[in-house]
């Protein structure tokens, strides 16, 4: 029987309401085969499991935190100050302000208390910065995102040839 293997990168939420936007950075672990876990886990509605989270997440095996909330969304900042993990923090958009509350909740972190802060809504970019820093020191996961680099840069230069290609046919493309 195979064991589950230890997640890696823990992803966090403010509430169950934030994951259709939190999926997306466990989809990109899923695509560089990177084990996570996924919690709700409240700064504002459980702080004392939040603060136990910071303080045990590098003793139970993480290696990256990602933390996504919305709002007055003090979850990514919090769990820094608890733990020396590298932090990623998510701005995860609601029905009012159009996620602005969000992002400068978790961008505008006082000095010696860094967040590493994706744009509004940009939780695969969470993830893939998660594989990014755990490549820094996994030869194979580091070897599985220049390949992912090699396909993005193949995929715009094939949206370049189409734009030529289209401006050489008139009727397509506007001169
Ligand atoms: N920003 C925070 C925190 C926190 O930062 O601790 N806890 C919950 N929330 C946010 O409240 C929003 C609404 O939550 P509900 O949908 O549960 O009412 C969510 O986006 C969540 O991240």
């Amino acid at each position: 029987m195979s064991e589950t293997p230890a997640p890696r990168v823990g992803i966090v939420m403010g509430s169950d309401s934030d994951w259709p936007v939190m999926r997306a950075a466990a989809e990109a672990l899923d695509e560089f085969g990177i084990a996570y876990e996924a919690d709700v886990v409240s700064a504002h509605r459980m702080p004392t499991e939040m603060v136990a989270y910071g303080q045990e997440a590098a003793d139970r095996g993480l290696s990256v935190i990602i933390a996504g909330a919305g709002g007055a969304a003090h979850l990514p900042g919090m769990l820094a100050s608890l733990t020396p993990l590298p932090v990623i923090g998510v701005p995860v958009p609601l029905k009012h302000l159009d996620g602005m509350d969000s992002l400068l909740s978790i961008v505008q972190m006082p000095a010696g208390v860094p967040v590493a802060t994706v744009s509004v809504g940009g939780a695969r970019n969470a993830g893939l910065l998660a594989a990014r820093v755990l490549g820094a020191t996994d030869p194979a996961v580091r070897a599985r995102m220049a390949a992912f680099q090699d396909q993005l840069r193949d995929q715009a230069r094939e949206k370049g040839r189409r734009l030529r290609d289209s401006l050489k046919r008139p009727e397509e493309g506007t001169r």
